[in-house]
């Protein structure tokens, strides 16, 4: 009886649930769909999102959660997310998480798509999403066994065709050859601002940055703090917010900006941000790297940490499959203490030729490389890792504070 009357209200509540809830379509009502790569490897699955077809580099991530910040991360760009974890879309997407103003990954490749997006904060399921944008993905292929092609292969091209079977394989790898290398293309023009741009909170600035902050962000913001440009190459909500959490004034430049252009805005720090591609494309913006990061107590995230690199002649290489995840272990050589780091990056400094005037800090367990580093006698500390995380634990968020202090003790140094 009791079992019954247990049954009777799961359906009724089940039946609540799909009415308010957003709903996926179910897997009946999809088309078969490919992923092919250059090598003439092919995937199987199933439509998920807008139709059609996309191409990108296929890289893999292997967060738990976190997808919409993930497909929102400017460094995603010109890239195909393959999601590891094989659950997604359960807790929706919402107009909170986003950490920048576009869709920015070329596609995504999933297991299975949750039926139900069940939570407080979704406003919309993943697919939904994913259709609004019209961005092509993939559901129902195995992602074990892509991610192990990825990892044992390495990364590349890949496209995603619906509507298609592996008959039209061949028609879609004369797709693939027609298309430029990830590492050929200026994938910051794309995500990056040109003009200057101030980080408002009053919301009447012609300069204002598109970021939503919390009331709380609001509150703690004070108009006339401590001042940080960040030079953007595509950077991530987070790093913006992280700043102004800690009443930082944020004025974003665009990558081309001159020391002179910076010096007007009469900064206390510099934060050379993420951003796609191969660091090697920003060659021509090298030498202002030098000048302005020598010029004033700086910081770089990711791109920025290679940027950096190279500016004082350091030299970054392609990985194989790249750290694209929220649990890489870096170790600080200076107290030989570890934090779980969220990472998101292909390319990274090497160690042959690292330059002499920078000191490295910080070291991947995973595969040794390079994660973190300072230059000797100058302020400057760069990461490799996302101190931010968005998505990906706190573990390494007192970077920023660092950040805050190092300003502090050069200008008290220098009164
Ligand atoms: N998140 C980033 O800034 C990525 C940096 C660079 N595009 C890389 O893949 O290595």
């Amino acid at each position: 009886m009791r079992h019954t009357l247990d049954r009777a209200r799961n359906a009724r509540e089940e039946q609540q649930l799909s009415q308010s809830r957003p709903r996926l379509k179910s897997l009946s009502g999809r088309s078969p769909a490919i992923l092919v790569f250059e090598d003439g490897s092919c995937f199987e699955g199933l439509s998920a999102g807008a139709g059609g077809s996309t191409l990108g580099e296929v890289v893999f991530n292997t967060s738990m959660s976190g997808y919409q910040e993930i497909a929102t991360d400017p460094s995603y760009r010109g890239q195909i997310v393959t999601y590891t974890m094989p659950h997604m879309g359960n807790y929706g997407v919402n107009s909170v998480d986003d950490e920048s103003v576009e869709f920015q990954a070329a596609g995504v490749v999933v297991r299975s798509l949750a039926r139900l997006a069940s939570n407080h904060r979704a406003e919309q399921s993943f697919e939904e999403w994913l259709v609004a944008h019209g961005v092509v993905g993939i559901c129902e292929v195995d992602t074990r066994e892509l991610t192990r092609k990825l990892r044992d292969g390495g990364v590349g091209l890949g496209i995603i065709v619906h509507d298609a079977t592996r008959e039209d394989a061949p028609a879609a790898l004369k797709l693939l050859a027609a298309h430029p290398d990830y590492g050929s293309v200026d994938f910051v023009s794309e995500v990056a601002t040109t003009r200057a741009l101030h980080v408002s909170v009053d919301g009447d600035n012609a300069w204002e940055h598109p970021l939503r902050l919390t009331p709380l962000e609001q509150a703690m913001a004070p108009g006339e703090g401590t001042h940080v440009v960040v030079m953007d190459f595509g950077v991530k909500f987070s790093i913006l917010r992280h700043l102004v959490a800690r009443g930082i004034r944020v004025t974003l430049m665009p990558r081309d900006a001159d020391l002179s252009a910076v010096e007007a805005l009469d900064p206390d720090g510099v934060l050379w941000s993420n951003g796609p591609g191969d660091p090697d494309k920003m060659e021509p913006f090298i030498a202002q790297v030098r000048a302005i990061s020598e010029r004033f107590p700086t910081m770089g995230i990711c791109l920025g940490h290679q940027l950096l690199a190279k500016a004082f002649g350091g030299q970054t290489f392609k990985l194989a499959f790249g750290h694209r995840g929220p649990n890489q272990p870096v170790q600080d050589q200076r107290d030989k203490t570890v934090a779980m780091t969220s990472q998101n990056h292909g390319y990274a400094v090497r160690r042959e030729g690292f330059p002499d005037e920078l000191e490295v800090t910080h070291v991947n367990l995973n595969d040794h490389t390079i994660s973190g580093f300072a230059h000797r006698t100058l302020p400057i500390h760069a990461v490799q890792y996302h101190p931010e995380a968005g998505p990906g634990p706190n573990d390494a968020t007192s970077f920023f504070d660092r950040f805050a202090l190092a300003i502090d003790e050069h200008y008290a140094a220098r009164a």
